[in-house]
């Protein structure tokens, strides 16, 4: 399976950090150059860089840029204060958590060190990075397997999960991809995403940049489509999955995933084991972003709605574990996910690098 060249993260030998501007795509590749750690927390809250394990990737690097600006054997609180300016970012996707977590763990090891342990902790990202793209090419294989060989389909994704929001392949669209190469899918069906447009600006430019037959819709066609039988499968990611298997993920997955049941269409989640987070017992728990107003009051400089009114701008919703068909991570797949088919798919996880034992050390939620 090759895997698409694009490169959202790059870390540069001269010791920054260069992403690919997600703000500026489809009609311009800009790259912004981080070298703070600062940098790196702003570039994820501005969305230069988005997507749940993209953001933890971005993040694990930020303590690297900040480890290189210590100097002295007092190295420590400079490298802890960067991770809890990285871990208030933002506050959905635990992927950034779970980064953070194992960078600390470095740190730990090192702490008594002289100097700020630079090499250790570069490698620690780089091995992040890496492994994400593994998983992701794992998944991308236990994802098409769920798709019928008799009966190749259409799918319906939903905002991006792509190389972009990746180490590289992609999640949900991962799956998409592997199946693509296998002859199991037909079309895909991308929704715009609203109020980012991550569906139209980055999922449909990532599908047609490879010659995978894409149509975009608004997302209130996604119920149409399903009810016109066009879709076969919806294949959407994850910011965080709790315990009991409800999934946080983009706006608007919940009412796609009860469009789904209702038109008998399945639901695949497609996540990486660095997605679940055994300390959250349900979805109620999990945080949910909520987003500036003028994400909906404006279209770039121009006024779409009166500026003063009230506007609810959340950027996450919940799809509870009864709505979705399968959760498919690097370790295998849930069928029907519960508490038990979490614990014991994460279980197999335990003893190798996957860490889950998530800490809440840095964890920040919204204000109420
Ligand atoms: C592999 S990405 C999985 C999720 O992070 C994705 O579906 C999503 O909701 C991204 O939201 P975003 O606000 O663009 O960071």
């Amino acid at each position: 399976m090759s895997v698409p060249s694009i490169t959202p993260i790059r870390w540069c030998d001269d010791g920054h950090l260069e992403l690919l501007d997600q703000r500026a795509l489809p009609d311009r590749h800009l790259t912004l150059d981080v070298t703070s750690a600062d940098g790196a927390a702003e570039a994820i809250r501005a969305m230069v860089v988005r997507g749940a394990p993209a953001i933890g990737i971005t993040a694990a690097y930020g303590v690297v840029l900040a480890a290189l600006k210590q100097r002295g054997s007092d190295w420590q609180p400079g490298v802890e204060a960067a991770i809890t300016i990285l871990a208030a970012s933002r506050p959905t996707a635990v992927n950034l958590f779970w980064a953070l977590e194992r960078m600390h763990q470095v740190i730990a090891i090192h702490r008594h060190e002289e100097v700020a342990p630079v090499t250790a902790l570069l490698e620690a990202a780089r091995t992040i990075h890496r492994q994400d793209l593994d998983d992701n090419l794992t998944m991308g294989e236990l994802g098409a397997d769920l798709i019928s060989r008799e009966a190749p389909c259409a799918v319906m994704t939903h905002c991006n999960t792509g190389a972009l929001a990746t180490g590289g392949h992609g999640t949900a669209l991962g799956v998409i991809r592997s199946a693509w190469s296998r002859g199991l899918i037909t079309h895909v069906h991308a929704n715009e995403t609203r109020p980012w447009l991550q569906g139209a600006r980055l999922t449909a430019w990532e599908l047609d940049q490879e010659g995978i037959p894409v149509t975009l819709a608004v997302d209130s066609a996604a119920s149409l489509l399903m009810a016109q039988g066009k879709v076969g499968w919806l294949i959407v990611g994850a910011d965080r999955i709790a315990a009991n298997g409800d999934v946080a993920n983009k706006i608007g997955t919940l009412a796609l995933a009860v469009q789904a049941r209702y038109f008998g269409v399945k639901v695949m989640v497609v996540a990486p084991s660095s997605t679940f987070d055994l300390e959250v017992a349900s979805g109620d728990a999990i945080p949910i972003e909520t987003r500036d107003a003028r994400e909906l009051t404006h279209q770039g400089e121009r006024v779409v709605a009166p500026e003063k009114i009230n506007i609810y701008n959340p950027v996450f919703d919940v799809t509870p574990a009864s709505l979705i068909d399968a959760i498919v991570c690097e370790r295998g797949v849930i069928e029907h996910p519960d508490h038990a088919g979490v614990v014991r798919m994460i279980e197999t996880c335990r003893g190798t690098e996957v860490c889950h034992n998530l800490s809440r050390t840095y964890e920040r939620k919204d204000p109420e």
